[in-house]
């Protein structure tokens, strides 16, 4: 059967929200959501399991891996979800982006800089090799930011675990992967290999990067560059300190034997310069610990006892409740309210007894070292805190239809819940999913919206299996009793001490807040103590005006006005030009969109020096993880690594930047709405822009028939539709890169923009195909 889109993400219905696409690999991509229950941002990494075929035991790798980890420098593990068609891993949203991008942003890091990240990086691999595991594809591209900036280790699908559960990582592994350019030379010479001593090569290749801007081995051809890297001879600029370099020579020794071990590295000089206290590696977070406020929060909410609630978030089913209590977690650890909606039944008391670690997380986790950072530095961290990469904000219109599309039925919701908002209490989301879900599974074929109206309205006259009462019954009997007698005490005083306006107008406005602040760019920062920037004059007329915050209603706090913008908001359509394609392929089957290629096994087994390159299929090792050693190497075929496509392009300066030729540093954006259909967006921002390009024209049409010809001319692949091209391109490492430019109008400035996305593939070669194209166009 084919895959119809909506019905396959049905799992979420209810729990979650989906926005925007942040990310694709070879077998899927990660999608921005909403946690309905927390109003909290979230990144779904959606999985296809039929695209996925052989390499199943890959996301089963990943899997077992991200169970076991967790830890403050690792992208935690909320939620997963598994149904017939596809895997959803529901994990923590790094809203900073990818380190290489912040690293193209920058050209290079200063050594305070690259040092605040790389212990970071150094804290994560330490704790990460402490329970036997080895990352084996650590480059830029896996290294995710959160928007304070604390550094996040993503994709374990290349990750083994020779010695098993709790061993040390001392047993050989023989299977190459990873990306060539951060390969060690022992897994490029295809010997068996150690994988804490082959992290720590790439770790120093990681080093050099964000050092130099560069990277110490590049060749485009694939045998030269692995003579280079198995050679372990690279350029050293003369702006590295001495102690950078020692360092650096240390970690980029062929000799994996004489190379620095992580445990040295912790201790060494360079690392702990300038910082007062030595690195913790070690977790945060203790499985046997639970937060006892959190606990409480959710207790009080679920209507049932504290050990109990406490029990059940112990046994880390990586369920629903487990998304819950990690997300209200990080509440409580940025110093924000983490209420929840009240309790479905009201007279529920407290249990005692519980091991709680009420304030571990909270001190730790704010205390992000940052003494070694200079003034300066702090200076530029900080105003860097507020860079947020392109992919990051709201998309083109076209997904705004679609979502109009998609969540219909919350628009159905929020019509019956806006008429009911005095009575309605937030004590019945799960009636209220339990029923969408029963309705659509009875009547997929049936108009939806009548279904879902339906569902709504039978939900709210359903008798709970609890008290025996309606929601609206319910509502009314919360409110005549005395809540507060039979709440129990928290740390902060009794639950009715709280805003109890909150919690009525939570549940109500749950539905209509994620949908309604995710496209009014009401920035749901996870670190909302760095502030809110939400570039939606409304909301910060209303904020002014001592109303609901945004704070407050990004948090799913505080009522939601519904307004008739809302919808309109909805209706602004990407212009639906007639799609017309670059003459190079007309092949259907080539063109978008093109899954990026993921990270995979290759076999090392032909060793440098001959004339074949080593091929990029798999093969397994009976000593490596279980897991990978189902990676049948005939799928090698089927996805191109996307490691492979990541490196092999770079040139001294690669990450000389565009924009700094340019003298157009600019940051990141709200988009705000189009003209009408035929017009490009219009953007009306033009501060601190990272990712538009300022032409000399105010001639839309001239600027995008500019673009065409030079892909033309160059003989590329692309596809225009709007004011969107989209192109792609392979690079010689057999991957390929895909990019968006799209057609803008800046309107501040009276010029026309190009706004530029990476959306897969080799990040050095999107650098490099934008140049040549903006260049080339002569705008
Ligand atoms: N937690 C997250 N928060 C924000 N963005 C994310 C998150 N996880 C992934 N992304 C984005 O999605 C991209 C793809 O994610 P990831 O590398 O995990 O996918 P993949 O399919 O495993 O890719 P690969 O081909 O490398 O295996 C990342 O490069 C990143 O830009």
């Amino acid at each position: 059967m084919p895959d119809t889109g909506k019905e396959s993400y049905r799992a979420l219905n209810g729990l979650y929200v989906l926005h925007d696409e942040l990310g694709s690999g070879g077998f899927g991509k990660v999608k921005l959501a909403t946690h309905l229950l927390t109003g909290q941002y979230v990144a779904i990494k959606i999985i296809d399991k039929k695209k996925i075929g052989n390499d199943l035991p890959r996301v089963k790798t990943e899997m077992d891996a991200l169970r076991t980890l967790s830890h403050q420098n690792i992208c935690q593990l909320y939620q997963y979800i598994e149904t017939t068609e596809k895997f959803f891993i529901i994990m923590e949203y790094c809203s900073g982006g990818e380190m290489f991008d912040y690293i193209v942003r920058k050209e290079r890091l200063p050594e305070a800089e690259a040092r605040h990240f790389f212990r970071q990086l150094v804290q994560a691999i330490a704790y990460v090799h402490s329970l036997g595991y080895a990352h084996r594809d650590l480059k830029p591209e896996n290294l995710l930011l959160t928007e304070e900036l604390k550094l996040k280790l993503i994709d374990f699908g290349l990750c083994a675990r020779p010695g098993g559960p709790g061993l040390v990582n001392n047993k050989p592994l023989d299977t190459c992967c990873g990306s060539p350019a951060y390969a060690a030379p022992e897994l490029i010479l295809g010997q068996q290999y150690l994988g804490n001593r082959a992290d720590v090569w790439s770790m120093g290749v990681l080093l050099y990067a964000l050092l130099c801007g560069a990277l110490p081995f590049e060749d485009d051809n694939m045998q030269l560059l692995y003579r280079k890297i198995s050679n372990g001879r690279y350029y050293e600029p003369d702006f590295l300190t001495n102690s950078s370099k020692e360092l650096l020579k240390r970690m980029l020794q062929v000799d994996p034997e004489r190379r620095i071990t992580v445990n040295e590295l912790l201790r060494h000089p360079w690392l702990n310069s300038t910082y007062q206290a030595a690195l913790k590696w070690q977790t945060i977070y203790d499985k046997n610990l639970v937060d006892e406020d959190v606990a409480r929060e959710m207790a009080y909410h679920y209507g049932t006892q504290l050990g109990t609630m406490v029990g059940k978030i112990k046994e880390w089913r990586f369920d629903y409740l487990t998304a819950t209590y990690h997300l209200l977690l990080q509440l409580k650890a940025r110093g924000e309210k983490f209420a929840l909606p009240p309790p479905r039944l009201a007279n529920n008391q407290t249990g005692s007894n519980v091991i709680s670690s009420p304030t571990i997380h909270n001190s730790l986790e704010n205390n992000l070292d940052r003494s070694g950072l200079s003034d300066d530095d702090e200076e530029a961290y900080k105003e860097n805190m507020h860079f947020k990469p392109d992919r990051h904000i709201a998309a083109g219109d076209e997904r705004k239809k679609q979502m109009l599309e998609n969540y219909s039925p919350f628009f159905q919701k929020i019509g019956v819940f806006s008429s009911q908002s005095d009575e309605s209490g937030s004590s019945f989301t799960d009636e209220f999913e339990q029923k969408m879900r029963i309705s659509k599974a009875l009547s997929p074929d049936r108009d939806k919206k009548n279904s879902y109206a339906r569902a709504v309205n039978e939900m709210l006259h359903m008798p709970s299996a609890f008290t025996g009462r309606s929601p609206q019954q319910r509502i009314l009997f919360d409110r005549q009793a005395n809540v507060s007698a039979s709440t129990p005490s928290t740390p902060q005083g009794t639950l009715s001490d709280r805003d109890s306006r909150d919690r009525e107008h939570k549940f109500e406005s749950l539905y209509a807040t994620a949908q309604h602040n995710h496209n009014h760019r009401v920035v749901t920062k996870p670190q909302s103590n760095l502030g809110y920037e939400s570039s939606d004059k409304e909301n910060q007329q209303k904020n002014a005006g001592g109303t609901t915050s945004n704070r407050d209603r990004a948090a799913g706090r505080g009522p939601v006005r519904i307004t008739d913008d809302v919808a309109r908001r909805y209706i602004y359509q990407t212009p639906q030009r007639p799609a017309y394609r670059g003459n190079i392929n007309t092949d259907s089957s080539d063109r978008r969109p093109i899954a990026r290629p993921r990270s995979t096994d290759r076999s090392c087994s032909r060793p440098i020096g001959l004339t074949t390159p080593p091929s990029i299929k798999s093969h397994n090792s009976p000593i490596d993880s279980p897991a990978s050693g189902a990676n049948s190497s005939d799928n090698g075929s089927r996805h191109t690594p996307r490691s492979a496509t990541k490196t092999s392009k770079f040139r001294t300066r690669v990450f000389t930047s565009l924009e700094r030729k340019a003298g157009k540093m600019i940051n990141m954006l709200t988009p705000r709405k189009v003209r009408n259909n035929d017009s490009p967006q219009i953007i009306r921002s033009v501060q601190n822009m990272v990712n538009i390009s300022v032409t000399s024209s105010d001639n839309p049409d001239k600027v995008r028939n500019a673009l065409v010809t030079v892909f033309m001319q160059q003989n590329m692949k692309y596809e225009a539709s709007g004011w969107k091209i989209f192109a792609w391109q392979k690079d010689t490492a057999g991957g390929s890169m895909n990019v968006e430019l799209e057609v803008v109008i800046l309107e501040t400035l009276g010029k026309v923009g190009i706004r530029r996305k990476r959306l897969n593939g080799n990040a050095f070669l999107y650098k490099k195909v934008c140049e040549q194209i903006l260049a080339m166009a002569q705008l």
